[in-house]
């Protein structure tokens, strides 16, 4: 057996049959049965970043095609030149190869991160998909479906993946620390689920910074590995905003800011820890108002610690107003 130990976790762990992949159960349904009954159209496989879009694309890959997989498969990936001319030469190439295979089945060209392909490439990608439609078949991956051109969107069939739940994250993270042997604490858990947002490569990548760094995943641990503004801090001025005390709530604001976070994503973790946080519903709204505000001045462009703080000072104003 190869020797994976020296792996990251996200390829060490990384599914390799369809009945693994975790969530999007209705889509992963659909590769399921494309996989049994073998008649695979051209696919588009749209969503998030982490979700399990390019392993699915390769389980499917390898249930079609089985010991066939390594003549039978092209795999592209954003990393690699995918220029027109390289569309035009490396995969209509591949398209015109001859591969013997099982009856029925297509050569799979894979391409990774197809949003990032220019218009150009797109279109010499549409004709090679029209002239080679006997005998191959094209699995693209993306994060925005609407980046691929229309004449490629109708050839294909449209799947789409969306973020996996804090439980489903859970409940592999348990499974890798169990293998690896890490010993956590539920609130390291939390912290790991929190920083993730429903991306499980990101989960998986923490929880193994974590480890190697530290020895033990814990609260305290992951969030010194994890990048984004502090939760605790964030829960500490949401806190003081609730009392309608600028005084308080400031310092948390600088601290964050002296930390190098930028203002939207000290706006975001403020929106995600807000939407959690017990308040009175009325307030809540009105602190989700108006960081809705906010969020869209700073991705104008309107980004500095006054458009901050002014936003501090309508929270507390809000929570000032409801002790009327
Ligand atoms: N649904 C899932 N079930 C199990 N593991 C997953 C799942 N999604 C992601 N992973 C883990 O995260 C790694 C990365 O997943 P993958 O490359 O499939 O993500 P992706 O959705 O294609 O992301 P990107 O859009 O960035 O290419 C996998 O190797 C696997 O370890």
């Amino acid at each position: 057996m190869a020797d994976n130990s020296s792996l990251p976790w996200v390829e060490k762990y990384r599914p390799t049959e369809i009945k693994d992949i975790v969530g999007n159960e209705e889509t992963v349904s659909r590769l399921e049965s494309i996989s049994k009954d073998g008649n695979l159209p051209n696919i588009i496989i749209t969503g998030p970043p982490g979700i399990g879009k390019t392993t699915s694309i390769l389980c499917l890959a390898a249930k079609l095609l089985g010991p066939k997989y390594k003549e039978g498969v092209y795999e592209l990936n954003a990393s690699d030149d995918r220029t027109l001319d390289v569309v035009r030469d490396k995969i209509k190439t591949f398209a015109e190869k001859k591969v013997t295979l099982p009856p029925g089945r297509h050569k799979i060209i894979i391409l990774d991160e197809a949003d990032s392909m220019t218009s150009g490439s797109q279109q010499a990608l549409r004709r090679i998909m029209e002239i080679h439609s006997n005998t191959t078949r094209f699995a693209l991956a993306c994060n925005q479906s609407t980046k691929i051109i229309e004449p490629i969107q109708s050839r294909c069939a449209v799947l789409r993946f969306t973020r996996l739940s804090d439980s489903q994250i859970l409940k592999r993270l348990r499974e890798v620390a169990a293998f690896e042997n890490v010993t956590y604490t539920d609130d390291g858990m939390e912290a790991l689920l929190f920083a993730a947002d429903g991306d499980m490569r990101q989960a998986l990548n923490n929880l193994q910074a974590t480890y190697s760094g530290f020895g033990h995943v814990n609260q305290q641990n992951v969030n010194k590995v994890v990048d984004i503004p502090h939760p605790t801090v964030i829960k500490e001025l949401i806190g003081a905003c609730c009392k309608g005390s600028f005084n308080e709530a400031y310092p948390f604001l600088t601290k964050l800011w002296k930390e190098g976070y930028s203002s939207i994503d000290i706006i975001s973790t403020l929106f995600r820890i807000t939407k959690i946080y017990a308040m009175p519903e009325y307030q809540k709204l009105e602190f989700l108002k108006e960081i809705g505000f906010c969020n869209l001045r700073a991705s104008s462009g309107v980004n500095t610690l006054v458009q901050l703080s002014g936003l501090l000072s309508r929270l507390c104003i809000v929570s000032e107003n409801m002790k009327k």
